[in-house]
């Protein structure tokens, strides 16, 4: 007969599952430099966290954002507490230290278990075995010490990596810097595009409709479960990126080339509103999601798999979006991982590549046609300095400014060129948690 297993030890066991989850991710990331979405979803769906439940897998993306959004708090918490760095053989520890300590200082687990998951996880392992005193002892030092360290930290400074502290110090300002990496360290809401009603939704799903028209909603369990989702009533999109799509206006019955659309937020946009869509992408495989995401929606566009750097339309187009790829340092709220991962070096290419991208896609509009050039970017030279080289260097456009009537009658994000410019602090809210935007760019520019 099977000897009965305890309900507490069963616990630990999940505990534990979730736990090594979580440590995985961190490591795939933080050493590995893959995308935490990526990690994620293989995790999920055939790794450690594979067989947990809903609210288990959830508790992994938690420990795991927390990781992440104070990395350098953690980092910093955990060198006061230790003598000296671990050998190169006992690296993993640095992460099952690091992921024990998220909890202990910034979640609501006790001290107690989240110090005996990380011990237990060392002595499974015969490298780290060794170390297992060690991490008792800098985890518990860490439970008693939490007031004290986390008063004596710049918790903003400390959880932006040098590269992105000093752009952001030098372009906005260290207020600013700190005000953008506050808002980082919360873990951002759901915002979402409806297709109608943006008022009746928001009933259904206990949402806020801001006033740009997104809806803004804390989830409770997963996304697809959620009421509309099935019968494609709306699709998830941060309200910020829900902005350029609404620039081109009323694009009924347009012609509409929507470059760089996978995995097709904006193309929905553009052909809920009823525009004739030509999305195009150089990745099939983020295409296929544009693909999936737009049957869901009940929506159709003409779907091109191309480079926008060799590719040529058949014919020209009444309006266009351009979605150019970038450093995407608008977006920490949503991707914590992606300062870690970047160093800021790939700035100067990638500005290289949208502006070539954008002298391409301007020869595809109609004369009188308008142009909508953005960015997911904190980074000028991915935005402001991108547009102004633009209009000094080429003649036959010109900016039509955007106004607070095109954003729902918000005007911060108006520089006094007329481009748009969503900071992560925009759109403050009572509750922290219901706050920010993630930080776009976005110039119109028509062809005369
Ligand atoms: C910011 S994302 C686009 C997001 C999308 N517009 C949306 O709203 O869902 C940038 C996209 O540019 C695509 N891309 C990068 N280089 C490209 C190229 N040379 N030609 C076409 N697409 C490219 C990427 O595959 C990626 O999907």
């Amino acid at each position: 007969m099977r000897p009965k297993r305890s309900k507490s030890a069963e616990l630990a066991q999940v505990g534990l599952a979730a736990r090594r989850a979580a440590v995985d991710i961190v490591e795939a990331v933080t050493d590995r430099g893959r995308r935490l979405e990526d990690v994620l979803e293989g995790e999920l769906a055939s790794g450690a966290a594979s067989a947990l439940i809903a609210k288990d897998r959830a508790l992994v993306r938690a420990i795991v954002g927390t990781t992440l959004r104070r990395k350098g708090q953690i980092t910093d918490a955990l060198d006061r507490l230790m003598k000296s760095s671990l050998p190169a053989k006992a690296h993993r520890l640095d992460h099952i230290l690091a992921v024990g300590a998220a909890q202990i200082l910034f979640m609501d687990v006790p001290d107690h278990a989240a110090v005996s998951l990380a011990v237990t996880q060392a002595v499974a392992e015969p490298r780290l075995r060794p170390f297992k005193n060690l991490a008792n002892g800098v985890l518990r030092n860490l439970g008693r010490q939490r007031d004290t360290i986390l008063a004596d930290q710049d918790a903003e400074r400390l959880n932006t990596p040098d590269w992105l502290w000093q752009r952001w110090r030098k372009t906005y300002g260290a207020e600013n810097a700190h005000h953008f990496a506050a808002m980082h360290a919360i873990e951002p809401t759901l915002d979402i595009t409806v297709r109608s009603d943006p008022a009746g939704w928001a009933e259904r799903l206990g949402a806020t409709v801001l006033p740009t028209g997104s809806l803004r909603l804390v989830p409770s369990g997963p996304i697809e479960r959620l009421d509309g989702f099935d019968e494609g009533a709306w699709w998830v999109q941060d309200a910020a990126a829900a902005l350029p799509a609404r620039l081109l206006g009323d694009v009924a019955g347009m012609r509409v080339a929507d470059l760089c659309a996978a995995p097709g937020g904006k193309t929905a946009q553009l052909a809920a509103a009823g525009a004739a869509v030509t999305a195009v992408d150089i990745s099939a495989a983020r295409l296929t999601r544009l693909e999936q995401n737009l049957a869901r929606l009940g929506l159709a566009a003409e779907i091109v798999a191309a480079d926008l750097t060799d590719w040529t339309p058949a014919a020209p187009f009444d309006a266009i979006l351009l979605d150019a790829p970038c450093s995407a340092t608008g977006t920490v709220r949503r991707h914590p991982d992606l300062p870690w991962r970047r160093s800021g070096a790939e700035i100067d290419s990638l500005a290289a590549l949208q502006a070539r991208m954008l002298q391409r896609a301007i020869s595809w509009l109609k004369p009188g046609g308008e142009i909508v050039y953005c960015t997911c970017s904190l980074e000028p030279e991915e935005g402001e300095a991108q547009i102004a080289r633009f209009l000094q260097e080429t003649p036959g456009f010109e900016r039509r400014p955007i106004a607070a009537s095109d954003i729902g009658g918000l005007t911060k994000p108006i520089t006094p060129d007329g481009d748009l410019r969503t900071l992560p602090y925009h759109l403050a809210a009572d509750e922290p948690r219901l706050s920010g935007l993630d930080g776009f760019f976005a110039a119109r520019l028509r062809r005369l």
